[in-house]
C-alpha cells in the first residue's frame, strides 16, 4: 500500500477542521485558559514562601491561589465540553458529507472499492476520527504552549535551572517527533489491512452458502488471517514505538526533576536563589509533567485519527458524476445539439420533445481500455425491446449508458431526441426506471419496497402494479399485507417474488422508459409469461428495454436486438430474426427443446 506523507495528513486535517475554525479557536482558548491558571499557581506559591520569609500577610497569595484553582477547573470543564461537542458535530457533518459524496459519485468509482474497505472507511475509520482527532489536536496545540510558558516563567525565576529543563526536554521532544512519524505510518498500514480483513468478512457474509458449498472456508479464513496478521504486525510496531515514546517522556520528566533538585539545592546553598524560587521551579516541572505525559497519548491518538481521516477523505475527493472527468466526444458526432457549458456542467434541463425513443448512434465504450461496445447504433420505441446476446456482449453496459452510470467514449445517446449529456442527471433519471440484475429491495416492507421511487403514495396504483406483476394474491394472503417485512435487500422473500416486487417498483415510477436487466430470470415460466403479458399490455406507451436470456421475452417483444462483441448483429421481430443463423443458434442454446425451424 501507499503510505501518505505527513503533509497529506496535515492537509486532510486542515480541510476538515477549517470549517469550524471559530469554534475550534474557542476550544483552544478555553484549554489555554485552564493551563494558564495552572501555570500561575507556582508564582502564587512562591509569593506564599516569600511572604513567610518576610513575615508579610499570607491572605492575598492564598486567596489568589484559590481563585486560580477555581478558574482552572472552570476553564477545564468548559474546554472539555466544547471539545467533545465540536467532535460530535464535525464527525456528524463528515459522515453526512461522505454519504452524499458516495451517492453523487460514479457507480464505477464506488464499485472500484472492495465493499469491506468502503464499510471500514465509513464506520470504523469515521469512529476513530470522532474519538481521537479533535481532543488530540487540542492537546497537541495547547501543551507545547503550556510548556513554553512554564519554561519562560522558569527563565525569569532562574535562567540556569531553566536551561537544565530546556536541554533535557528538548532531547526528549526530538525523539518523540521521530517516533510520531513512524507511529503514523504503521497506524495507517494497520488500518488498511483491517479494512481488507473486514472485506473478507463482508464477502463471506454476502455469499455464505456459496463459500460453504465450494468448501472454501479454509481459503477465506487464510485470507482473513493474512490481513489480520499484517494489521497485527503493524499494530505491534505501533505499540513498540508508543512504549518507547512513553518511556522517553517519563525518563525526561523524572530526570529533569532530579537534576533540577540537585542543581537547585546547590544554588540554594550558595544563595544564588531563594527557597521560593526552588519550590516554584520544582512545581513548574511537576505542572508541565502531566500535560507532557498526556501529549504522548495525544500524539498516538492523532496519528491514528489522521490515518483514519485520510482514508475517509479519499471518499470525499471522489469526483461528482455531474462533472464527468473526460469530455465525451458525442457532441462532435451528431445532431447539431449545443455543446455542454464550458465548466462541464449540463445546461438546466434541456427540453424533451414528444418523440418517444431511445437512440444510440455510433456509441463506443471501453472498460479498462478494452472495447466493450464498438460503434453501437440502435433505437428503442414504446413497447418491449428485448436485448439478447451471448454473455459479455455488452448488454448490461448498454443499460448503464442509458442512465449515465458510465459515459461513452464516442457517439451519442438520445432520449426523445435530446442528447442525454445535455440533460441534468436527475432529469434524465426521472424519465427512466431500472431493475438491476440482483433486484435488491430497498425498504423494510412490501409497501416501502414498491413505493421506493414513487413520487406519491397512491395505494390504488400500488395494488394495480402488484396485479400486473402477479403478486396481488400473495400480498393479500400475508397477515400484514403491504406491511409484510421483506428483510434486508429482500432476503425474506423468494428470488422470483423479489424480482416481481422490483419490477412493480419500476412500474410505479412514472417514466418514459423502463430498463430491466434479466429481471425475470428467477421466475417460473407461467409467472414470467403473466408478467411479460401484463408489461406489454399495460405499458404500450413506455419504452421497455429488457436484457434477457429468456426466449419467452424475446418471443413477445415488439423488437429484438441481438448484440455480439459490442455491435448489433441482428434486429427485428423474433419471427424475422429466426432467419438469422446466429440468433437461431442463441435461441437453441437457451432452450434446445424450442422449435426454431
Ligand atoms: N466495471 C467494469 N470494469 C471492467 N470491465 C467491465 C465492467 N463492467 C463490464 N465489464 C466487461 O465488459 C464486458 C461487457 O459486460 P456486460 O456486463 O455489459 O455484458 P453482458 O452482455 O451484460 O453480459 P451477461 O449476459 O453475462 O450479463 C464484459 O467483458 C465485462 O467483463
Amino acid at each position: 500500500m501507499t503510505v501518505q506523507s505527513p503533509d497529506t495528513s496535515r492537509r486532510a486535517l486542515w480541510s476538515w477542521i477549517s470549517s469550524y475554525k471559530w469554534t475550534f479557536s474557542g476550544v483552544l482558548l478555553l484549554g489555554l485558559g485552564a493551563q494558564t491558571a495552572g501555570l500561575a499557581q507556582p508564582l502564587a506559591t512562591k509569593a506564599i514562601f516569600d511572604s513567610l520569609a518576610t513575615d508579610a500577610s499570607l491572605f492575598l497569595p492564598i486567596a489568589i491561589l484559590l481563585a486560580l484553582a477555581v478558574f482552572g477547573l472552570t476553564f477545564n470543564y468548559f474546554g472539555e465540553y466544547a471539545s467533545g461537542r465540536l467532535s460530535e458535530r464535525a464527525s456528524r457533518d463528515l459522515r453526512s458529507a461522505v454519504l452524499r459524496r458516495i451517492l453523487a459519485s460514479r457507480v464505477g468509482q464506488i464499485e472500484g472499492f472492495p465493499s469491506g474497505d468502503l464499510l471500514s472507511r465509513t464506520s470504523s475509520d469515521m469512529r476513530l476520527v470522532q474519538q481521537t482527532a479533535i481532543p488530540a489536536l487540542v492537546d497537541i496545540l495547547v501543551v507545547p504552549l503550556t510548556v513554553l510558558a512554564g519554561v519562560t516563567f522558569m527563565l525569569i525565576i532562574d535562567p540556569v535551572l531553566a536551561l537544565v529543563v530546556i536541554v533535557v526536554l528538548g532531547v526528549a521532544t526530538v525523539a518523540q517527533y521521530l517516533l510520531f512519524q513512524q507511529i503514523a505510518t504503521y497506524t495507517e498500514v494497520a488500518q488498511d489491512h483491517l479494512g481488507r480483513a473486514t472485506g473478507v468478512v463482508n464477502r463471506v457474509l454476502l455469499a455464505l452458502r456459496t463459500v460453504k458449498s465450494a468448501r472454501t472456508e479454509g481459503r477465506e479464513a487464510a485470507e482473513f488471517d493474512r490481513h489480520a496478521g499484517a494489521a497485527f504486525r503493524a499494530g505491534v510496531r505501533v505499540a513498540r514505538r508508543q512504549a518507547l515514546t512513553d518511556t522517553t517522556t517519563y525518563a525526561a520528566v523524572d530526570l529533569t526533576f532530579l537534576i533540577v533538585l540537585a542543581v537547585g539545592a546547590l544554588r540554594l546553598s550558595t544563595g544564588a536563589i531563594g527557597i521560593g524560587d526552588l519550590v516554584a521551579i520544582l512545581l513548574y516541572v511537576i505542572i508541565i509533567q502531566e500535560p507532557l505525559e498526556s501529549l504522548v497519548g495525544s500524539i498516538t491518538e492523532l496519528a491514528t485519527g489522521l490515518a483514519a481521516l485520510r482514508r475517509v477523505m479519499v471518499l470525499l475527493r471522489l469526483p461528482s458524476e455531474e462533472h464527468p472527468p473526460a469530455v465525451v466526444e458525442h457532441s462532435r458526432t451528431a445532431n447539431g445539439l449545443p455543446p455542454a457549458a464550458a465548466d462541464g456542467r449540463a445546461p438546466p434541463s434541456a427540453a424533451v420533445s414528444l418523440r418517444r425513443e431511445i437512440e444510440f448512434s455510433g456509441v463506443w465504450l471501453a472498460h479498462d481500455e478494452r472495447p466493450v461496445l464498438r460503434g453501437l447504433t440502435m433505437r428503442a420505441r414504446p413497447g418491449l425491446t428485448a436485448v439478447v446476446g451471448p454473455s459479455g456482449a455488452g448488454k448490461t453496459s448498454t443499460l448503464s449508458l442509458i442512465q449515465r452510470f458510465v459515459d461513452p467514449d464516442r457517439g451519442a445517446i438520445r432520449l426523445n431526441g435530446t442528447d442525454i449529456h445535455q440533460m441534468r442527471l436527475s432529469e434524465l433519471r426521472k424519465h427512466i426506471s431500472y431493475v438491476q440484475q440482483e433486484a435488491p429491495l430497498l425498504g423494510e416492507t412490501i409497501r416501502e419496497a414498491v413505493c421506493y421511487s414513487a413520487t406519491d403514495l397512491d395505494e390504488r396504483r400500488m395494488w394495480q402494479v402488484l396485479e400486473w406483476v402477479g403478486l396481488v394474491e400473495w400480498v393479500a394472503d400475508q397477515p400484514a399485507g403491504l406491511d409484510t417485512p421483506v428483510g434486508e435487500g429482500g432476503v425474506r422473500v423468494s428470488g422470483g417474488q423479489r424480482q416481481r416486487l422490483a419490477v412493480a417498483r419500476a412500474l410505479l415510477q412514472d417514466g418514459a422508459a423502463i430498463l430491466l436487466d434479466e429481471a425475470t430470470s428467477q421466475l417460473d415460466p407461467p409467472n414470467e409469461q403473466r408478467l411479460v403479458d401484463s408489461l406489454v399490455r399495460h405499458n404500450r406507451d413506455r419504452i421497455i428495454i429488457a436484457v434477457t436470456h429468456r426466449p419467452s421475452l424475446a418471443v413477445q417483444a415488439d423488437q429484438v436486438i441481438m448484440l455480439m462483441d459490442g455491435v448489433v448483429c441482428a434486429s427485428g421481430t423474433h419471427a424475422e430474426m429466426l432467419t438469422n443463423p446466429a440468433y437461431r443458434k442463441l435461441i437453441s442454446n437457451w432452450n434446445p427443446q424450442l422449435d426454431v425451424s
